[in-house]
């Protein structure tokens, strides 16, 4: 088991609706010295690059390169997550940052993902859904693409889980500081150790 912190934020949300850009809001918001973004999908990319012989830093951003190795990759997250449905998560919060106290893990898609940190760390864990419009989404790049877009990995989170926060993040900053303030407000309300 990983280093404890004291509070774990669990996000999940559709293609572009912005949860990189909420989860740095956030880590900038509480200090990059007491918080960490863990991506369940970062020690995914890394084994199958190193399985399939391929290149971990373009896996990693935004290009074409990704977007072709992505179906394949879902599919070999898949049959290793049948094998230990814990496998990605306990990989991605054992590096170097998991003795920070916060830790916002910025891409959950399975309930088997909501249910490892709710059950390795039941006290500590908020569960956070990040919504926008499709419309909104579309002006930040998303096409749907059949064979992702209605895939377990994009979908599985759709219903079935009672969030602790739901964050609007359509294109207004207002509503998107008040639907992140009880959040905060729980993580800066969390004793200093
Ligand atoms: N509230 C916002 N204000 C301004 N720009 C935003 C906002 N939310 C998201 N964006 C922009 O929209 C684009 C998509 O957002 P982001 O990368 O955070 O989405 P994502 O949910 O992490 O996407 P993916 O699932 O594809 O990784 C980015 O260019 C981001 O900067």
């Amino acid at each position: 088991m990983s280093s404890t912190p004291q509070v774990i934020l669990v996000f999940s949300g559709k293609r572009k609706s912005g949860k990189d850009y909420v989860t740095d809001l956030l880590q900038k918001r509480f200090g990059e010295n007491v918080c960490t973004i863990m991506r369940l999908s970062s020690p995914l990319k890394g084994q199958y690059a190193k399985d399939h012989d391929l290149d971990f830093e373009k896996l990693l951003d935004a290009s074409e390169y990704k977007e072709k190795y992505r179906k394949d990759m879902i599919r070999w997250g898949e049959e290793q997550r049948q094998k230990d449905p814990g496998y990605f998560c306990r990989l991605a919060t054992s590096g170097d940052n998991s003795d920070k106290p916060i830790w916002i893990i910025s891409d959950a898609r399975r309930k088997t993902d909501v249910e490892y940190f709710k059950t390795n760390y039941s006290q500590l864990t908020k569960t956070v859904r990040v919504e926008a419009d499709e419309k909104v989404r579309q002006d930040r790049g998303f096409i749907f693409t059949t064979g992702v877009d209605d895939a377990e990995s994009e979908c599985g989170l759709d219903e079935g889980i009672n969030w602790d926060y739901i964050i609007n993040n359509n294109n207004d900053e207002n509503l998107l500081n008040s639907t992140l303030k009880p959040l905060i407000q729980h993580v800066e309300n969390q004793p200093k150790s």
